[in-house]
This record gives structure tokens, sequence and C-alpha cells, in this order.
């Protein structure tokens, strides 16, 4: 029976790696899937892993109806066994509803990853639609760490290399230091700035510069980056290096 699957962790757990690995498995074996994405740091219609694979995609945008799509494409042809859907926290809760539509309706398999909360420790409206409707949710294996050793639960913002709490929910970036510039309004990243365009984007500017880091829930709590951790440096908060 077809399944609504959504695999999901921090950032740099590993999801998109496993999401171009769920297609390259399933088209081995002569299925034939569609990729989509929304927001990838690689740019527009692309699905990228850190590990280095890179492939195309078809860009989610808000008006986008994953059941037309489909549709579309059985009546040109061409079969829809399985569907790949990445960043999926930033669609919408009705998209995510249109994909459990089409595991039931059609049974196709979708596979959904993305992460579960923003900066703030708060859902994705996406990633909240699919705890609510998947018939799976698979935490990814591969732990990404926290500065501490500790598990990492938490996805942290920072601007200018210091921890935020308030800002708008999307702003595309990476976990490397050197981060994407923020964007403004919904936080769609600016066409112009080279860093994720998106056909949705608003253009106000924002200053600072963007970057994110994994934390255990106990150092999110504490507002302590690894950065912070450094300067602090007291005996109990050791570093690993
Ligand atoms: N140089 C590297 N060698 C081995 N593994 C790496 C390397 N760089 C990144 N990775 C792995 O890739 C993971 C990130 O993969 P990615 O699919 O981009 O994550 P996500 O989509 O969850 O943000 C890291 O957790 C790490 O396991
Ligand atoms: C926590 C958080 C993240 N984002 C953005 C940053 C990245 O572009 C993606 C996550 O991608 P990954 O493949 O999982 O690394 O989401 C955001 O817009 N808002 C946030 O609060």
């Amino acid at each position: 029976m077809a399944e609504l699957v959504f695999f999901t962790g921090t950032m740099d757990s590993g999801k998109s790696t496993l999401a171009l690995q769920t297609d390259h498995n399933y088209t081995a074996r002569g299925r034939r899937g569609l990729i989509f994405t929304r927001g990838d740091r690689a740019g527009v219609a692309r699905l990228s892993s850190r590990l280095g694979l890179e492939v195309t995609a078809r860009e989610v945008l808000d008006d986008t109806d994953f059941w037309a799509e489909v549709q579309a494409e059985r009546h040109a042809g061409r079969a829809v066994d399985h569907v790949v859907c990445d960043e999926a926290q930033f669609y919408s809760p009705r998209q995510v509803e249109q994909l459990a539509r089409l595991v039931d309706e059609t049974e196709i398999d979708v596979f959904a990853f993305g992460i579960t909360t923003d900066f703030r420790t708060r859902l994705f409206p996406g990633s909240a639609r699919l705890f609510e409707l998947a018939d799976r949710i698979e935490v990814l294996q591969v732990q990404s760490l926290c500065w501490c050793g500790a598990r990492a639960t938490h996805n942290a913002r920072t601007v200018d290399g210091v921890m935020v709490t308030e800002g708008d929910q999307v702003v595309i970036g990476d976990t490397a230091d050197d981060g994407a510039a923020a964007g403004g309004g919904d936080g769609w990243a600016d066409p112009g700035a080279g860093n994720g365009a998106h056909d949705d984007a608003p253009a106000a500017a924002a200053p600072g510069t963007v970057a994110y880091e994994v934390l255990c829930r106990r150092h999110h709590m504490r507002h302590m980056t690894a950065a912070t951790a450094r300067r602090r440096s007291t005996p109990t908060e050791s570093l690993w290096s």
C-alpha cells in the first residue's frame, strides 16, 4: 500500500542526501518519480546535498498543485510511481493535503523531507501538517551534533554571529559560518541576491549575515552557540576541540 512518509531531522542531518538516494533506488528498479523542492540553497529548481550530489527538480511555488501536476504528467502518457518532496517544511498545509490525496487515491508513494521546527523552535506549517497526516514519521538516523557532543535537536539562527529568536520564519541559508545574507518580508530569498532565488520573493532588504547552527535543546534554550560557549568556556561546558 502506498504511503506518505515524512523524513525529518535538523538541518544538516542528511535529508536531501536521503531524498536523492530514495529516488535513485526506486528509479533503478524501473519506477518513475517526480522530484520537487522549494528554496534549495543551490538555486531554483535544484535539489542539492552537502555530499555534492545535485539534480534538477520541480520548484514548488505558492500556487503549485501537486494533484494537478501528477494528473498532467499521467495525461501526457508518463507514469508517476512516486513523488520526492524536499524542503517540505516550506510547503503549505493545503499542498501537504494534496500529497496525502495522491497517496490515497492514486496509490503513489510520497516521500517528504524537511526540518520540523524553525529557529524559534516553532513548527513550520508544512511540517505540522505532515505530522498530522503522514502514515509514518522517520527521524534521520545520522545524528547531527551540538557543539557539546549531544544529539542536535534544534536549529539556531545567527545574524552576524549572534543567535536571534526574532525574524522572518523563512530565510534560506546554510549551517556554514559564511551564511547567506538575510532576506526580508516573508523571507523568500531575493531573486537578485543569488542565494536561492525564488519567484514568490519579496524584495525588502534586511541587514546582517544569516547562518544556522544545530544545537541540543539545552543549549538552544540558553542561546549558547559554539561561539558563545567558546567565549564563556566554563568547566562544565567543555568544547570538543
Ligand atoms: N565531507 C563530508 N564527508 C562525509 N559526509 C559529509 C561531508 N559533508 C557533509 N556530509 C554529510 O552530509 C550530511 C548533510 O547532508 P544533507 O543531505 O545536505 O543534509 P540536510 O538536507 O539534512 O540539510 C551531514 O550530516 C554529513 O553526514
Ligand atoms: C531553521 C530554519 C531554516 N530555514 C531554512 C534554511 C535552509 O535554507 C532550509 C533548511 O535546509 P536544510 O537542507 O535542512 O539544511 O531552511 C529557514 O528558512 N528558517 C528557519 O527557521
